[in-house]
């Protein structure tokens, strides 16, 4: 069998993102990057039970000596908080961990998201590698180093750029994804099509059966293909002081309804896709981009079994109170992530809150 695809992600600290079935046991592959002797497994307690273990002895298969802990917190976005990142610094205290210790993010966008804030944390920043389980944070949140945890008042408000030194994908974790979690993750790999490369969304049209199928080269090839656009734009503008802010097509709209509902309604991904609609449907209002681009987004999206409408009973000036302390806002007002047609996003600054308000309105086309 063909070794891992590489995809190079350059920066300050450059790291690779190896996608390959049977990476978490690759010992050689998961101790590549250790420096010192200490390692925590930070998880959730749907993936440990089926992978913690198996990570947890190739480490020291391949690293004899090491310490290496477990540290596991409820699954959800419910888990992505103040209080069980303070857990996690407790089992970092725990383990006696020194600056050379290594964090482990093993699982889902939630998990990447508090182990990457804790180690950018401990002792003001130690290694992290990544160890996405999920469709999502393999093409997404476990590259380009944004940490974060929730607030109720809003969406990774607390957190840090933190690079991690290596992203492993295997994608054969992807065999026990939930339908629900394998949708959520096509809503961010639509999104690289949406903002920038027309020519993906041709081929994720083409090949939507087999990815709902699961088919592993697809998925496969789906990863590779985001993450080579992640990789270039994060390499290009780590700290989201330009394009970077393109990743976040749909989601001021997204994070608006995550935070209304309390963590507990539409996961990331499916309210991304919510979000893209709607960020499609506001660059139609200010008539900048035709209806026909907007159907097509929607179409795909529904194929993949995502919601592409809003969820009923939300109220669209409280959605557009959560939009106000968006990272994107400025003392300027709201910026948004709009586009000219598929494949052609651009920030657009002092978006009029009428026109936000128009496209929330419930019933809107
Ligand atoms: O990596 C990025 O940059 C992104 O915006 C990717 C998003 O899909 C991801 O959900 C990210 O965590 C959102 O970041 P935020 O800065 O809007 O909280
Ligand atoms: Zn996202």
């Amino acid at each position: 069998m063909s070794g891992p695809r590489w995809v190079e992600v350059s920066g300050a600290q450059p790291y690779r993102i190896g996608i390959a079935p049977g990476l978490l046991d690759d010992g050689a592959a998961l101790a590549a990057t250790l420096c010192g002797r200490q390692a925590l497994v930070i998880s959730d307690d749907t993936v440990a039970p089926l992978y913690a273990a198996r990570v947890e002895a190739a480490l020291r298969a391949a690293a004899p000596g090491l310490a290496v802990a477990g540290f596991v917190l409820p699954a959800g976005e419910s888990s992505k908080t103040l209080a069980w990142f303070g857990r996690a610094i407790d089992a970092l205290a725990a383990l006696g961990a020194r600056r050379d210790a290594c964090v482990y993010a093993l699982g889902g966008g939630v998990v990447g998201d508090l182990a990457g804030f804790a180690a950018a944390c401990w002792m003001r920043g130690i290694d992290c590698v990544q160890l996405p389980t999920t469709l999502l944070a393999m093409v997404d949140s476990s590259v380009g180093g944004k940490t974060a945890v929730d607030l109720p008042q809003g969406k990774n408000l607390v957190g840090a750029f933190h690079p991690p030194r290596a992203v492993l994908a295997d994608t054969a974790a992807l065999r026990t994804l939930p339908p629900r979690e394998l949708r959520a993750g096509l809503a961010e790999v639509v999104k690289y099509g949406a903002i920038g490369d027309a020519a993906f969304l041709d081929w994720l049209e083409t090949r939507a059966d087999a990815l709902l199928a699961m088919d592993h080269d697809a998925l496969a090839e789906a990863v590779a293909r985001s993450c080579a656009h992640k990789a270039a734009i994060v390499g290009r503008d780590p700290f989201e002081h330009g394009e970077r802010a393109l990743l976040n097509f749909g989601h001021t709209f997204a994070h608006a309804i995550e935070t209304a509902q309390g963590y507990g309604g539409l996961n990331h991904g499916e309210a991304v896709a919510v979000g893209m609609v709607l960020a499609a449907r506001l660059s139609e209002e200010l008539g900048l981009a035709p209806a026909a681009d907007t159907l097509r987004l929607r179409a795909l999206l529904a194929r993949f079994g995502l919601p592409v409408d809003p969820p009923a009973g939300l109220d669209p000036e409280t959605l557009l109170a959560h939009m106000r302390l968006d990272k994107k806002a400025t003392a300027g007002g709201l910026r948004f992530i709009v586009w000219d047609g598929a494949g052609r996003a651009r920030v657009l600054s002092d978006v009029p809150e009428s026109a936000v308000l128009a496209v929330l309105q419930p019933g809107a086309p």
